[in-house]
C-alpha cells in the first residue's frame, strides 16, 4: 500500500471515530441501526407453550402421543400443560409489550382447529375462538402477529388413518386447514409461514427418528418400531413441498388481494465450515448445504432439488412432475431463516447399501471442534456452537445463490440448562444471552450492510418451555417460567436488555 493510502485510510478512520463519538444517541448499537421498516419479535409454538392439550375440543396431535411414550423424552417431560399459555395468554402479550417488541412469532395448532385433521372431521370453534382472542389480544397491545400454519404438531388422526406426511393424502387436508386460517384469520394476520423447519420434521421425525413420529430404520436405532430412514425422510418432504406450494398457490388465488398479506416458508440451516481446505471438504461444506437447506430452498427457487441430491439418490429423491414443479417454484413471498449453530465440516465416504439414512447421505462429517478447539464458545446444548458469524455468512450465502430474497431470521437464540437449586434471582442472570442475541444481531446488520434483504429478527424463544427432545432441560427463553411454582412468569435480565434496545 502507498504512503498516500495509507495516510488517507487514518484520516479516514479518525474522520469515522470524531463521527461515532459525536453521533450521539444513534452511536450505540440499538434498533435505530436497523432499517426503520425491520421488526423485532419473539418466537414459540402452539405445542412448546399453549397446554390444554385436551381441552376446548382439541383433538391429539403425534406429540401428544410421542411424548406419553416413556424413555421418549428427556425426565418423561411432555406439554400436557406445557406454560398454559392457553388459559393465560392475557399475561403473555403483555410483557411482550413490556419488552417493546413488534412482533409475536406463533403456530397454529392444527388439531385445536380440526380435532380429526380433515375439514370433513368438522371445524372446533372453540379452537377458532382461542386463535381469534390471541390475535386480537397481540393486536390490541400493538404487536404484528407472525403466524406459523405448521409447527410439527400432526393431528394423531391422520397419523393412523394414512401415515401422515408418509402420504399424498395430507396436502389436501393441509390445504383445507391452512384456508380455514387464512378465512378465520386472514383479515387481521398478514405474515403467514407455511411450515417451520420441515428439515427438522423430516430429519428428527424419519431418518434419527428422535422427533415424534419416531421413525427409522433398525440399523440407526432400535427405539424406532418401523420405518426407513433411507426413503421415508425423502417422501415426508416432497409432500410437505407440494402441501406449501398448493397453500401458497390457494393464498394467492382466493386471499392475498383481498388481505394485502405475505406468505413464506421458515428454514433451518447450519452454517458449515471446511475443516481443511481440501477440494473433498469443501464439496462435504456444499453438500450439507444441500442437503440441509437447498432441499427446501432449491424447489422453492430454482424449482428443482439440488444436483447434489439428484445425482446421488437415483430413484430413492421423488420427482416433481412439470405442473408441480411450476406450482412449487417462486411459492414465497419471504423466506424464514433459523439459525443456532455452525460446525466444521469434512468429506466422509458413502454408507454402504445397508446402512443407508438421510443424515448418512450427505457424506459429511460435522463437529464444533477442529484440533480441539471450537469454532465458537460451547453452549448448554452441547450441540450448539456460539458463532455470529456463521449467521452473516448463512444469509449472505442465502442472497447469493436464491435471487436475493426478503429474509427474516425467524429463530435465533441460546439456552441454559434447568437447574432447581439455582435461586431464582441468579437463574434470571442470562448476559450470556444478551451477548448472544446483541452478537447475532450486529451480524445480521452486517449482512443488511452487504446486499441482504433482512426484514426482520425473531428471537428464539419468549419464554423458557418445551424443547422437544430436551423437554424443560433447555431453557432459552427471554422469561423465566418457575416450573414449581405455579409456571409463575420472571423477566430475566435480557428481556429488560432487548427492551432499551428496542427504545425507539
Ligand atoms: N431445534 C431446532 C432444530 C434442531 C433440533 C435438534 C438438533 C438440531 C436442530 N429447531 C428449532 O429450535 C428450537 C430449539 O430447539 C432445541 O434445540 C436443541 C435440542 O436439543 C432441543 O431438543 C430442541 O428443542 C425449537 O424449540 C424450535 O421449535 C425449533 O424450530
Amino acid at each position: 500500500m502507498g504512503v498516500g493510502t495509507g495516510m488517507a485510510k487514518r484520516l479516514l478512520s479518525a474522520v469515522l471515530l470524531a463521527a461515532l463519538a459525536c453521533g450521539g444517541a444513534h452511536a450505540k448499537f440499538s434498533r435505530n441501526s436497523f432499517p426503520k421498516d425491520f421488526i423485532f419479535g419473539t418466537g414459540s409454538a402452539a405445542y412448546q407453550y399453549e397446554g390444554a392439550y385436551n381441552e376446548g375440543g382439541k383433538g391429539l396431535s403425534i406429540w401428544d402421543k410421542f411424548t406419553h411414550i416413556p424413555g421418549k423424552i428427556k425426565n418423561n417431560d411432555n406439554g400436557d400443560v406445557a406454560n398454559d399459555m392457553y388459559h393465560r395468554y392475557k399475561e403473555d402479550v403483555q410483557l411482550l409489550k413490556d419488552m417493546n417488541l413488534d412482533s409475536f412469532r406463533f403456530s397454529i395448532a392444527w388439531s385445536r382447529i380440526l380435532p380429526n385433521g380433515s375439514l370433513s372431521g368438522g371445524i372446533n370453534k372453540e379452537g377458532v375462538a382461542f386463535y381469534n382472542n390471541l390475535i386480537n389480544e397481540v393486536i390490541a397491545k400493538g404487536l404484528r402477529p407472525f403466524v406459523t400454519i405448521f409447527h410439527w404438531d400432526t393431528p394423531l388422526a391422520l397419523e393412523e388413518k394414512y401415515g401422515g406426511f408418509l402420504s399424498a393424502n395430507i396436502i389436501k387436508d393441509y390445504v383445507d386447514f391452512a384456508e380455514v386460517c387464512f378465512k378465520e384469520f386472514g383479515d387481521r394476520v398478514k405474515d403467514w409461514t407455511t411450515f417451520n423447519e420441515p428439515w427438522t420434521y423430516a430429519e428428527r421425525g424419519y431418518s434419527a427418528g428422535l422427533f415424534a413420529p419416531g421413525r427409522c430404520s433398525p440399523h440407526v436405532s432400535k427405539s424406532c418400531l418401523s420405518g426407513d430412514s433411507a426413503r421415508e425422510p425423502y417422501v415426508v418432504t416432497h409432500n410437505i413441498l407440494l402441501a406449501h406450494a398448493q397453500a401458497v398457490a390457494l393464498y394467492r388465488a382466493k386471499y392475498q388481494k383481498v388481505q394485502g398479506g405475505q406468505i413464506g416458508i421458515a428454514v433451518v440451516s447450519h452454517w458449515f465450515v471446511p475443516n481443511t481446505n481440501s477440494t473433498a471438504d469443501r464439496f462435504a461444506v456444499q453438500r450439507s448445504l444441500d442437503f440441509m437447506y437447498g432441499w427446501f430452498l432449491d424447489p422453492i427457487v430454482h424449482g428443482g432439488y439440488p444436483a447434489t441430491m439428484i445425482g446421488y439418490l437415483g430413484d430413492r429423491l421423488p420427482k416433481f412432475t412439470a405442473e408441480q414443479m411450476t406450482l412449487v417454484k417462486g411459492s414465497y413471498d419471504f423466506i424464514g431463516v433459523n439459525y443456532y449453530t455452525s460446525y466444521f465440516t469434512s468429506a466422509k465416504p458413502a454408507p454402504n447399501g445397508l446402512e443407508q439414512s438421510y443424515d448418512a447421505d450427505v457424506r459429511a462429517n460435522t463437529s464444533g471442534f477442529r484440533n480441539g478447539v471450537p469454532i465458537g464458545p460451547t453452549e448448554f446444548v452441547p450441540i450448539f456452537f456460539n458463532y455470529p458469524a456463521g449467521l452473516r455468512e448463512l444469509l449472505l450465502y442465502t442472497a447469493r445463490r436464491y435471487n436475493n430474497p426478503v429474509l427474516y431470521v425467524t429463530e435465533n437464540g441460546i439456552a441454559e440448562g434447568n437447574n432447581a437449586t439455582l435461586p431464582l434471582k441468579e437463574a434470571l442472570k442470562d448476559g450470556h444471552r444478551i451477548e448472544f442475541h446483541s452478537k447475532h444481531l450486529q451480524f445480521v446488520n452486517h449482512a443488511i450492510k452487504n446486499g441482504a434483504r433482512v426484514k426482520g429478527y425473531f428471537t428464539w424463544t419468549f419464554m423458557d418451555c418445551f424443547e422437544w427432545g430436551d423437554g424443560y432441560l433447555d431453557r432459552f427463553g427471554l422469561i423465566f417460567i418457575d416450573r414449581l411454582n405455579g409456571l409463575k412468569r420472571y423477566r430475566k435480565e435480557s428481556s429488560y436488555w432487548i427492551e432499551n434496545f428496542l427504545k425507539s
